[in-house]
């Protein structure tokens, strides 16, 4: 088959992602590919001979003489593809062999009456969630999805559901806030590309206040039961950074847009009725009987047949799982090249300090 125009779009950002420098041949060689895709063959002025950078560029382009503009696409998506498939091969072998007999403290992971249960266990700090975190729940939901589970539900410990993205996990990089961001965009669409992917029902029983992230990817699961206390918050603008999880496709779908807005763009806070009337919460219960009401209910579900509820589920998401990618590797390309850099340090500066602060 050959590759769209949309194919060629989705490589254009897949390569922003890649972990590793493909090296400058392979990069010489994307060039290259990409000028032909856009703007056929080479129609510059060669470059002279001291200009070296240009001058390789243009050999480049030059050398793929009247190759069709489409078969330029199809070949700059297949090597995009394969550098993709390279680059991530290694290291998930080796996480797959260490990280099975990994015990997580802050994300526990249990398995009863065919519920796999994957709670938020970082109380201390509002369940907010660190790389390592990230990485724990992309394990977990990988053995979920192949193991005899039949659908997974996330909670929290403690009075929140989940705080969000841990605001500290890219202080520390050593190579500033570039390799933070880069980091951040890798581990962000592979953490989002496996609730994307979870090929089993996937439930959260939001058990207080839930903020970023957390709510976010609301959006890609099949029930959300919320207790009276919980409250959903998206404060992006207010933190310099983009809604992510594909809540910019998402949200509009099941809210409507100017709902939607007024949660991702101005970051309003809704109680758990609000979010039930817009349509992300499934069903509200009184904090006094949420636990007892809800486990008895997802342990009725958890009995209906695992096959029928797998494939009806593959039947909803399969139209939309190619748009959902391309929205995921969208949001972290943008959080690679659009970030407002000192906008986004000044609103953690703000926080980390605030406590400081309100002492003076
Ligand atoms: C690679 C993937 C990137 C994905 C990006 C996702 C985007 C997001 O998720 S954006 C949302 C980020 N989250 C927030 O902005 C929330 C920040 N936290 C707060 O506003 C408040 O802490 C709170 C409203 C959640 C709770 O306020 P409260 O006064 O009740 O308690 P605190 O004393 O503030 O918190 C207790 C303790 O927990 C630490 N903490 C809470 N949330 C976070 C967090 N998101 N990141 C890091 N630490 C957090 C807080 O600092 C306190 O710690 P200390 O006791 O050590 O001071």
């Amino acid at each position: 088959m050959r590759a769209s125009q949309q194919d060629f779009e989705n490589a254009l950002n897949q390569v922003k992602l890649l972990k590793k420098d493909p090296g400058n041949e392979v990069k010489l060689r994307l060039y290259a590919l990409y000028k032909q895709a856009t703007d056929g063959p080479c129609n510059m002025p060669k470059p002279g001979m001291l200009d070296f950078v240009n001058k390789a560029k243009w050999d480049a382009w030059n050398a793929l003489g009247s190759l069709p503009k489409e078969t330029a696409r199809q070949n700059y998506v297949d090597l995009v593809s394969s550098l993709s498939s390279s680059s991530e091969a290694p290291s998930q072998g080796k996480r797959g062999a260490d990280e099975k007999a990994r015990e997580s403290k802050d994300i526990l992971v249990t398995s009863e009456d065919g519920i796999t249960k994957i709670t938020f266990n970082r109380p201390t700090k509002k369940n907010a969630i660190t790389s390592q975190m990230y990485r724990d729940i992309i394990l977990a939901l990988k053995n979920a999805s192949t193991d005899n589970t039949v659908m997974a539900v996330f909670t929290g410990t403690g009075d929140y559901y989940c705080s969000g993205n841990d605001l500290t996990n890219f202080t520390s990089a050593t190579g500033g806030i570039e390799e933070a961001a880069s980091n951040g965009a890798v581990l962000l669409r592979d953490f989002v590309n496996s609730f994307i992917d979870f090929p089993k029902p996937l439930v959260a029983v939001v058990n207080g206040p839930a903020v970023g992230i957390s709510v976010t990817l609301l959006g890609l699961f099949d029930g959300v039961f919320a207790s009276d206390r919980a409250t959903f918050h998206t404060p992006f603008s207010q933190l310099s950074q983009f809604p992510e999880a594909c809540s910019t496709y998402m949200f509009p779908k099941i809210m409507g847009p100017t709902k939607a807005a007024e949660m991702l763009l101005f970051g309003k806070k809704l109680t758990a009725r609000e979010a039930w009337a817009q349509g992300l919460v499934t069903e509200v219960f009184p904090e006094s009987t949420f636990e007892t009401e809800v486990w008895t209910r997802l342990k009725t579900y958890a009995k209906l047949p695992p096959n029928v509820m797998r494939i009806s589920k593959e039947l909803i998401r399969k139209h939309e799982k190619q748009k959902l990618y391309t929205v995921n590797a969208e949001k972290c390309a943008a959080a690679l090249e659009r970030m407002p850099r000192e906008e986004y340090a000044k609103a953690l500066r703000n926080f980390l300090f605030r406590k400081a602060k309100a002492k003076l």
